[in-house]
């Protein structure tokens, strides 16, 4: 897996389209499709997926911006030339009740071309899939401040995709079912993995979800600090528990190798049931609900 992509970047300057290539591993083992019936998917590669969120301005003037997480900045591809995001090699980061996320290579052909890491969260099952759409608004509305600089709230965003129509050209392999209700499986089956990567969020991955037992004071107080600035910029996270803080090492101004979980960075995720101002909700409900998730932030993990 190549290095994670840290850098912010604009959301102009995010691939328009991005072609998505899957296999049977990822078929298999992180969907949990077995029961295909002697059927295989044989895709028309590549999938391609095209932004949603930050919305694409039309005619809008692309920049460039800084992909490497250094100086000099990296083109980014112009509207033409689509990324590449590379589900074949895809690892599994965590389950959650509403979403798979994984972490995969993205790769944008700028010249050089670079190649990073991205966590890709997809909702399954796809009846959550208005979550994620409630999660992509929120990333979208989020201020820079809150995602990029020594202590970021949350983790980057990298853009919000879905299908375009040729999403659903496929082949279906062979017919090697026999009777009705194998076929209604399969096409059940065929159906959830379509729907599992019909949308797509991805953002920047930032680490594993914290173990409360052992966080000592100092670091529920950073913990805590997170989540007044979210609250202070108007947001409200929605279901604030442990699995939705995530831990990694710090400094994060230092190169990965230098990092230690002394300095542990700590970012808050999963805002399927968020909230904002300019979203989904009024001042007086984010102000009501920010008091309370404090109160539960204060019950359920001990921070100050
Ligand atoms: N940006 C990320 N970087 C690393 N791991 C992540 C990231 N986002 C999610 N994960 C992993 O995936 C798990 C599930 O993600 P998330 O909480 O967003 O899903 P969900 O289905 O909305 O959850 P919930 O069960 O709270 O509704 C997390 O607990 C975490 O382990």
């Amino acid at each position: 897996m190549p290095p994670n992509l840290e850098t912010f970047i604009p959301g102009e300057c995010l691939p328009d389209a991005i072609d998505v290539y899957i296999d049977d591993n990822f078929i298999h083992n992180i969907c949990k499709l077995y029961s295909m019936h002697g059927k295989q998917f044989t895709v028309r590669q590549p999938i391609k997926l095209v932004r949603q969120y930050p919305p694409c301005p039309p005619g809008s003037e692309r920049g460039s911006g800084d992909v490497n997480g250094s100086k000099p900045s990296v083109d980014i591809p112009d509207c033409d030339c689509p990324a590449q995001l590379d589900l074949r090699h895809a690892e599994l980061l965590g389950v959650g009740h509403h979403s798979k996320v994984v972490l995969a290579p993205l790769t944008f052909p700028s010249a050089p071309s670079v190649r990073r890491a991205v966590a890709v969260k997809m909702s399954v099952p796809f009846s959550s899939h208005e979550m994620l759409l409630n999660e992509a608004k929120i990333y979208n509305a989020f201020p820079r401040n809150l995602q990029d600089g020594d202590a970021p709230t949350v983790p980057k965003f990298y853009g919000y995709y879905v299908h375009s129509t040729e999403a659903f050209d496929w082949d279906y392999g062979n017919n090697g079912g026999d009777n009705c209700s194998a076929e209604d499986d399969w096409k059940e089956s065929r159906t959830d993995m379509l729907n599992s990567i019909a949308s797509i969020l991805l953002l920047e991955a930032c680490g594993k979800p914290v173990q409360t037992e052992s966080l000592a004071l100092s670091h529920r107080e950073d913990i805590a600090k997170l989540l007044k600035r979210l609250h202070e910029a108007n947001f409200v996270q929605g279901s604030f528990y442990a699995r939705n803080i995530l831990v990694q090492p710090g400094p994060l101004i230092l190169p990965y190798a230098e990092r230690t979980y002394t300095e542990s960075s700590y970012r808050i995720i999963d805002f399927g049931r968020g909230l904002s101002l300019d979203v989904n909700s009024s001042y007086r409900r984010v102000i009501c609900d920010a008091e309370e998730e404090r109160s539960c932030a204060r019950e359920r993990l001990l921070i100050p």
